[in-house]
Order: C-alpha cells, then sequence, then structure tokens
C-alpha cells in the first residue's frame, strides 16, 4: 500500500512548482486529491517551521508510518497493557506525555490490533486542520455506537459523523459560537452563580461543613446548561433536588466513565454483557429518559404558546425556529448538549478555583481587576471585554488541566503529516495535555502563570499549542458558552470569597480530566470583602474545607 501511495504523491517538477503556488494561495481550502497533497508535503517541507521537519532530499521519498518510532509493545495486544498497569490506569494522557518524550514529537503505536499515532506539536496539529476536510471524523466510541445500535438511537453533533454531522453542526454552531447571542445569556449565567455562591454560603453557614463541593459543582454546570439551551430552572442548587436531576448527574459521569474503559474490546463487553458494558448502557438510558422528559415538556410549552414572552430564547427554541432539522435530530441535539455540558465546564471551574487559591498573587491580581471593571457590581457582558486577566485565569488552567487532554481524528485518506503518509482510517492522537507541558511552548509549564496569556508579556503563541477546545470546524461547539459561565461565575466567587488551599489534586482520566476521590487539597472560602464574616468551610473532623469536600468526594 505504502509504495503505492508514494508513487502517487510524487508529482511533476512543473506541475509541484503551480499546485505549490496555488496552494500558498489557497492554505485553508481544503483539497483532497493525491498531488495536491504531495505539494504540500513541498510545501511544508520548505516552509515547516518545527527542528525535525524532513529535510528537501527527504520529501521526494515520503516516510511511511512503519518508519514513525514508536514503543514497541507486546504481540497481539501491543502497548494496551501498559495503560492498564496499576500505576497508569486513569493516566493516559501522563503515559502519552512520558511516550512523546521519549519518541519525540510523533510517534506511532499499536494497541491491539489497530495503530494509532500520536502527534504533540503545534504545526502539526496546523497541518492537520488543513488537511482534515469538510466533515473532519472524531472517532465516537465503539460503545456510543453499539448502544445507538442496540437503542435505534440517531447519534447528535457530538457522536455523530460525515454528511450528517456537518448537517447538525450547522444549525447549532451559527448560534452557539456567535459572541452576540451567547452574551444574551448573561442574566441566566449571573442568576445561578448568584445560586450558587449563595448555595456555598448556605451550605457553611447551616453546619458549617459543604457537604459535596464537587457536586455542588456538576449541579451548578447543568443548571447553567439547562437555563441556556431550554430556559429551563432545573432547581439544581437547591436544598431538596429531584431525584431525576441526580441521576441524570451521576449517568453522565459513568457514561464518560465507562466509555473510556470500554474503548478497547467495546464488542467483547457487550457480548458477555460485562458489568462495565451494563453500567454504560443504564448511563445512556438515565441520560435520554430526563432528556426526553425536558424536551417534551418544552415542545409542550412552546406550542401551547406557554413560553415567558420575555424569556430569551433558548438554543432548543432556536433550532425549532430557524433550522431545517426535523424534531429527532432538535432532540438528540439537546440531549447532547446538555450531557456535554456537565463534566467539562464543572471541572473546568474547580480547577480554576483550586489554581486560583493555589496562587495567592493571581488570586489578589483578579481581585484588583474584578473590583476596578465591575465595581462591585454584577459582571456585565461589557464589562467582560475589559477582563483580560479573568480571560488569563482561565486559560493558564485549561492549559495546566485540559478537561479533554487527548483530542482525535481519524484520516480520511492517505494523507502526509510532518512527512509521513498516513494511511487512511489511522487514528492520530492529539496530545493536547502534552503540548500544553512543553517547556518550548510555554517557559515553566508547572508554574500557574496567567500573565504569560496577557498580550503585555510580549510572548507570541503558536495558535495551535493549546487547544483546550479542540480546532478547526470540529472545536467544541459549546465553547463559548462555557467560557462565558467559567468567567461570569468566577468573578463572583473572587467577589464572594478568598480562596485558600494546601495539598495538591491529584487527577484521573474518565474521558474528561477529573480530580481524583483522595486528592489531598485543603482550601478555605474566606468571605473577600468582610474581614469579620469569615466563611470557613469545615470538614468534620475540623479541617478546612474544599479540601475535605474533595478528599471525600472524588
Ligand atoms: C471548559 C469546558 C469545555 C471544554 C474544555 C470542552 C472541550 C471540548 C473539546 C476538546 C471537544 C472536541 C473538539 C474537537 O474535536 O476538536 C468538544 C466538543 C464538544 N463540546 Fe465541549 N467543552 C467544554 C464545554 C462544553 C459545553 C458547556 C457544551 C455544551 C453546551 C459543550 C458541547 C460540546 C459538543 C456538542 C461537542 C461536539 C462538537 C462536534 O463534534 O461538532 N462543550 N468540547
Amino acid at each position: 500500500m505504502a509504495d503505492k501511495a508514494i508513487q502517487k504523491l510524487i508529482p511533476s517538477r512543473a506541475a509541484a512548482k503551480k499546485l505549490f503556488q496555488n496552494q500558498k494561495r489557497n492554505c485553508f481550502t481544503d483539497v483532497s486529491s493525491n498531488s495536491v497533497s504531495a505539494v504540500r508535503l513541498i510545501a511544508n517541507a520548505v516552509a515547516d517551521r518545527t527542528d525535525n521537519a524532513p529535510s528537501a532530499a527527504s520529501v521526494s521519498v515520503p516516510k511511511t508510518i512503519d518508519d514513525l518510532p514508536g514503543p514497541s509493545g507486546y504481540p497481539v495486544v501491543g502497548t494496551a497493557p501498559e495503560y492498564f498497569r496499576k500505576a497508569n490506569r486513569g493516566q493516559m494522557h501522563e503515559v502519552q506525555r512520558r511516550f512523546h518524550e521519549k519518541y519525540g514529537k510523533m510517534f506511532k503505536e499499536k494497541l491491539g490490533p489497530v495503530t494509532n499515532v500520536s502527534i504533540a506539536d503545534p504545526n502539526i496539529v496546523e497541518e492537520l486542520v488543513r488537511k482534515e476536510g469538510v466533515y473532519p471524523f472524531r472517532p465516537p466510541y465503539d460503545s456510543w455506537i453499539l448502544y445507538k445500535k442496540i437503542r435505534n438511537q440517531k447519534a447528535g453533533i457530538m457522536s455523530s459523523v460525515g454528511p450528517e454531522w456537518h448537517k447538525l453542526r450547522q444549525s447549532l454552531a451559527k448560534y452557539t459560537l456567535r459572541p452576540k447571542t451567547v452574551a444574551e445569556y448573561t442574566d441566566v449565567m449571573n442568576d445561578v452563580a448568584d445560586i450558587f455562591v449563595n448555595r456555598l454560603r448556605f451550605l457553611r453557614e447551616k453546619d458549617g461543613d459543604v457537604e459535596n463541593l464537587h457536586s455542588e459543582l456538576q449541579k451548578w454546570a447543568l443548571e447553567c446548561v439547562a437555563g441556556v439551551i431550554l430556559e429551563e430552572k432545573l432547581g439544581c442548587l437547591e436544598n431538596e433536588i429531584e431525584p431525576r436531576v441526580a441521576d441524570f448527574i451521576k449517568a453522565v459521569g459513568n457514561m464518560f466513565l465507562t466509555g473510556h474503559q470500554l474503548m478497547v474490546f467495546a464488542d467483547v463487553h457487550k457480548k458477555f454483557n460485562t458489568k462495565p458494558w451494563r453500567t454504560h448502557v443504564e448511563a445512556w438510558d438515565t441520560i435520554y429518559s430526563f432528556a426526553t422528559e425536558l424536551f417534551e415538556k418544552k415542545i409542550d410549552e412552546i406550542q401551547n404558546g406557554h413560553v415567558e414572552k420575555d424569556a430569551v430564547a433558548g438554543f432548543l427554541r432556536h433550532m425549532i425556529a430557524h433550522t431545517k432539522l426535523d424534531m429527532d435530530e432538535v432532540y438528540v441535539n439537546t440531549t447532547e448538549l446538555l450531557l456535554s455540558g456537565v463534566d467539562t465546564s464543572s471541572h473546568a471551574l474547580c480547577f480554576a478555583m483550586y489554581n486560583l487559591a493555589k496562587n495567592p498573587n493571581a488570586q489578589a491580581r483578579l481581585q484588583h481587576e474584578v473590583d476596578t471593571i465591575c465595581k462591585g457590581n454584577t459582571c456585565t457582558s461589557a464589562n467582560l471585554q475589559n477582563m483580560p486577566f479573568l480571560k488569563a485565569v482561565v486559560k493558564e488552567s485549561l492549559r495546566m488541566y485540559p478537561v479533554i487532554p487527548i483530542n482525535a481524528r481519524v484520516m480520511q485518506e492517505d494523507t502526509v503529516l510532518n512527512g509521513y503518509v498516513i494511511p487512511k482510517n489511522t487514528c492520530v492522537l492529539l496530545n493536547g495535555y502534552t503540548m500544553g507541558y512543553n517547556e518550548k511552548y510555554f517557559p515553566d509549564p508547572e508554574s500557574f502563570k496567567p500573565e504569560r496569556w496577557l498580550r503585555s508579556s510580549g510572548d507570541e503563541k503558536h495558535p495551535f499549542a493549546m487547544l483546550p477546545f479542540g480546532f478547526g470546524s470540529r472545536m467544541c461547539v459549546g465553547r463559548r458558552i462555557a467560557e462565558q459561565e467559567l468567567f461570569l461565575t468566577l468573578t463572583k466567587m473572587t467577589q464572594s470569597f478568598w480562596m485558600e488551599a494546601t495539598g495538591d489534586i491529584e487527577t484521573t482520566l474518565r474521558t474528561v480530566i477529573t480530580p481524583k476521590e483522595r486528592s489531598s487539597v485543603h482550601q478555605n472560602l474566606t468571605s473577600s470583602n468582610t474581614s469579620s464574616q469569615r466563611f470557613q468551610f469545615l470538614g468534620p473532623r475540623g479541617r478546612a474545607m474544599i479540601t475535605c469536600v474533595l478528599e471525600r468526594l472524588f
């Protein structure tokens, strides 16, 4: 295969020159013919900024995937056992980082019968974006596909591929990624942030203890995303919550956890009806039943004209009113948006709070910015335009704790990346986590330094070196929603509390990076403005709270 592909990829000199010129003019259009790929290869060889780019001499003989370095692994199972070793469980991102340290910015690896390629270099990511075509293929978990098959369920924007995905995506992204539209949800999000902060105070005041901070964060995220999509107040942060809300949150966590566990040999798990498979099915069933209930209630309200006249239309109403999606499509999109918005935003907020608590100078600087710009009032979307440090805090926190540390694409055709022919159907893993800790792009990467993102730092950042929301036309469709939730809630937290922490959060990967159950973090929340009114979140043994919250719950 490789020889044939290489032959096809080598154009005549004249054709190459002409195509190269076109290519330079058109570098972001999708061109998929092999001859053009070859020209890209030449263009990349000439323009490649990477330190070990293929030399001009090697260009005429592109290398194949077999030439890539990588761990040799064991017969049949390849490197799979490496990920199942006790010390490495839930640490796929760390294992990948170590492989990159050993084999460089691009390596191959056999996982069972499949050969994957891993990359951790912004130039190669950029090259991939240019070549991934109209339908970037992020592989859904096999377990998702199997579930949808047994339940005859359609795929939504997150789990579909090809033209089907494109249709769902186009209908949605024009609203969810439009800053002006997302800004309309400022009040909804601020209301939830208020309730969240009051809830923390209430829990503290009641018995001096916050029983389950992580659960409060997940409820905060669900309340936000339900407000934005369904215009629905679920009451997640009230004292008594409906069991279905708690069940849904638990189901989302279980679906991501077991999806990750079933990454290899999902069909075998299904055949033998193993525990992870049963949990996976149960989790999806719970997710769909919750979404169906909400969806049907909202549709009923819309049809009967019971929607508040002044309410800002949620994304569900946008999809119904302004797109050509049928009701089934609107429903699966709604479901997948809801479930995508819980563990992602809640973990991101948890890590940002933790980073601020651990870095008092950064927290003080943020407090100063918040006080100067918001002047003690609720933050508006206009205020957000003037809060670069707040944005830098979120960026830096996502660099250190990218909620989704490894992204993936399946090549839709033989594609040359960094001078290697990557065969069609190969899965390429993009290690955002590894890039985020690369000294070359982020000096002193272990330190939390929001100021590195400020224009005044004078640092030029490679635009593809940090991709917490993914990239290209398949990037996170909820990005702006998530960012705005984080900005507004962190502002409210900063206006309300001073956060302190000792100890460290440990993380585990369950599709999303999650704080580990037994992280020994000690964190105080103190009312930020009145020193006499001290909110100390105390745990059962009198230890400072967020600490104990994390110790108990994760
Ligand atoms: C800090 C929070 C979040 C992070 C870090 C995050 C990150 C990501 C990443 C890395 C992807 C994959 C993109 C790619 O393949 O290039 C993704 C996809 C997606 N995200 Fe998010 N996300 C967050 C919050 C949200 C929220 C709040 C929602 C919903 C409102 C959401 C909805 C989605 C959906 C539906 C997709 C699939 C998009 C597609 O395939 O077209 N995300 N997200």
